[in-house]
C-alpha cells in the first residue's frame, strides 16, 4: 500500500512511496506526446515540469484503484441500532471513464443496520466513496459499488446510495450543458423490499 492509497482508507501514512506503485514515468511520456499532439511546445518554461506534476496528479487522483475498499468497512461498532442512517452531502469528485473529465457533486447514503445492531464509523461512509470514486467511473457503477460493498461488509437489513453529479464531459465539450444534474440511485435489501422504508430513507435524502 502506498502513501496516498494508505491516506484513503485510514489517513495513516504507512507503505510504500507512490514511486514504487505507479509508473510515473510512463505517464509523464504520455502527457509530453499529448501536449505535442495539441501543438503545444513541451519545452517551454511553463509547461516543462508539466509532464510530471500531471503524472503526480494522476497518481493521486486515482489513488482508489490502489485500495480494497472493503478495507474501509473493517472497523465496526455495536450500537443496537436498527432504525435508518442517512449521511447526506458526501462531496464527490470522480473521472468519467469515457473522457477522463471530471464528474463532481455529492452522495446520499443511508443504511438499516442489521439484527446484530452492527454500525459503521460514519466518516467510513465518506471513506468508501473516496476509494470508489478516485477511479475512472461511471456514475451508475459508483452508486451501485457502494450499496453493494455495504450489504456484503455490514451485513444492513438495507441500504440506500443516492448521487447527483454534473459532469464536465458534458458542460466544457460535446453537447455543452453546464448545470445538467445526472441523479442515480441503488437501493438493497428491506429498502429495496418495502415502499414505506424506502419512501422514508428518500424523503431524509430529499428534505435535509
Ligand atoms: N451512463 C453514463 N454515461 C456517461 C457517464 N459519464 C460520461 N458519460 C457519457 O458517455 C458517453 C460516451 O459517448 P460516445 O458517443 O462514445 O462519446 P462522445 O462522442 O465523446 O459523446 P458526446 O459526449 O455525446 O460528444 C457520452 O454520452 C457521455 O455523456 C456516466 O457516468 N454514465
Ligand atoms: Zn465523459
Amino acid at each position: 500500500m502506498d502513501f496516498l492509497a494508505a491516506r484513503l482508507i485510514n489517513g495513516r501514512l504507512t507503505g510504500q512511496p507512490v514511486e514504487q506503485v505507479v509508473d510515473l514515468a510512463r505517464i509523464e511520456k504520455a502527457v509530453r506526446e499529448i501536449l505535442l499532439g495539441i501543438g503545444e511546445d513541451p519545452d517551454r518554461d511553463g509547461l516543462r515540469e508539466t509532464p510530471a506534476r500531471v503524472a503526480r496528479a494522476y497518481a493521486e487522483l486515482f489513488a482508489g484503484l490502489r485500495v480494497d475498499p472493503a478495507q474501509v468497512l473493517s472497523t465496526t461498532f455495536e450500537a443496537n441500532h436498527e432504525e435508518l442512517v442517512v449521511v447526506r452531502d458526501i462531496d464527490v469528485m470522480s473521472f468519467c471513464e469515457h473522457h477522463l473529465l471530471p464528474f463532481h457533486g455529492v452522495a446520499h447514503i443511508g443504511y438499516i443496520p442489521g439484527p446484530d445492531g452492527r454500525i459503521t464509523g460514519l466518516s467510513k461512509l465518506a471513506r468508501l466513496v473516496e476509494v470508489l470514486a478516485r477511479r475512472p467511473q461511471v456514475q451508475e457503477r459508483l452508486t451501485t459499488q457502494i450499496a453493494d460493498l455495504l450489504m456484503a461488509k455490514l451485513a444492513p437489513r438495507g441500504v440506500v446510495a443516492v448521487l447527483e453529479c454534473e459532469h464536465m464531459c458534458m458542460a466544457m465539450r460535446g453537447i455543452q450543458k453546464s448545470g445538467a444534474r445526472t441523479i442515480t440511485s441503488a437501493v438493497r435489501g428491506v429498502l429495496q423490499r418495502d415502499a414505506k422504508s424506502r419512501a422514508e430513507a428518500l424523503s431524509l435524502i430529499r428534505h435535509g
